[in-house]
């Protein structure tokens, strides 16, 4: 599983090329090249190569056409093919000057050739160019990923998580808690304070409850007017409701005045939540009632509360 942080931070690391090849003075002369722009990770087959891309997820691939065994046109069908690489561009280095068979590699994904013998001020424009197309294609997917209003997680982001977390949740046979949050007689606030104070308000409460995460993979978006959503995989019942009353307190103690609600003077929440132990017979969607059931049940009982699902 890869980290909810790490995939919501920004594109500004160090670009990382793949470059497939078995021939090893291949493999030095272009890595001589593009050593000064780039992190550069070498694989000498096929084989390799597609172990190594789906560890390291480089931003660019480098692949031979011609290689024993496993060819490079064979190599694109598999990446093109695997969830976790089908994006990553591929250029083709090739000896053949040949339009067929560019035609082929391009119908078959690549985004460009690269000709034998190598012109080194070609090599790196062309690479810089794709590289600088995948910054590009990253920044858009993660502006699509946040809530303009607050800076969070959206959604959509939620969404796609979800799913993630619950695949890897039932290859670990490993926990997933679902908490749904949302904010105390907001209504009550936005008419009386207005809609811009109210604003302000949700952007307050969503950045209290980021910053009251504690692990890498734990998650929080906003699910939609004044409703969060938080994901804690790998996580018990007990630490979640320890964390879920950590929100509470640090929220307490951000003492957002709320004059007009009738559970207390400043900002609360009402939450639901439940552990699920994901496994092929359970629906994700009965979790996610449930998740959402206890949230109406913390309101019925009063808010400024957590409700829990136990199973009986
Ligand atoms: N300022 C602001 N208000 C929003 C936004 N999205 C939803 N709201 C408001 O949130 C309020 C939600 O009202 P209700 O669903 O009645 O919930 P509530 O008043 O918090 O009542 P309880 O949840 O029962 O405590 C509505 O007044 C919405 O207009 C937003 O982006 N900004």
């Amino acid at each position: 599983m890869d980290s909810a942080t790490s995939m919501e931070s920004g594109v500004n690391h160090r670009q990382r090329v793949l470059i497939i090849d078995d021939q090893k003075t291949n493999l030095k002369i272009l890595a001589d090249i593009l050593r000064q722009d780039v992190d550069v990770t070498l694989a000498h087959s096929a084989e390799q190569g597609l172990r190594k891309a789906t560890e390291y997820l480089p931003d660019l691939i480098l692949l031979d056409v011609m290689m024993p065994g496993i060819s490079g046109f064979e190599l694109i069908k598999r990446l093109k093919h695997h969830s976790l690489t089908s994006a990553i561009p591929v250029i083709f280095i090739t000896a053949l000057n040949d339009s067929s068979h560019e035609e082929q590699g391009l119908r078959l994904g690549a985004c460009d050739y690269i000709y034998k013998p190598f012109h080194a001020a070609i090599v790196q424009a062309r690479v810089r160019l794709h590289l600088q197309l995948t910054r590009q294609r990253k920044m858009l997917e993660q502006l699509a990923h946040i809530d303009p209003l607050t800076g969070i997680a959206n959604r959509r982001r939620y969404s796609q998580l979800l799913e993630q977390y619950w695949r890897s949740a039932i290859r670990q046979q490993s926990q997933l808690c679902v908490v749904m949050l949302d904010i105390d007689h907001f209504k009550e606030y936005n008419d009386h304070y207005g809609h811009a104070a109210g604003d302000k308000v949700l952007h307050q409460v969503a950045h209290c409850l980021k910053d009251s995460l504690k692990r890498p993979h734990d998650f929080i978006a906003r699910y939609g007017g004044e409703e969060f959503v938080m994901l804690l995989p790998d996580s018990t019942e007990h630490g979640s409701q320890q964390l879920i009353e950590h929100c509470f307190a640090a929220l307490a103690q951000l003492a957002i005045p709320h004059e007009f609600s009738p559970v207390s003077d400043v900002i609360t929440l009402s939450a639901g939540g439940i552990c699920c132990s994901p496994n092929r017979q359970h629906k994700l969607e009965d979790c996610l009632k449930q998740a959402d059931d206890r949230l109406y049940q913390a309101k019925q009982q009063g808010k400024n509360r957590l409700c829990w699902y136990c199973p009986e």
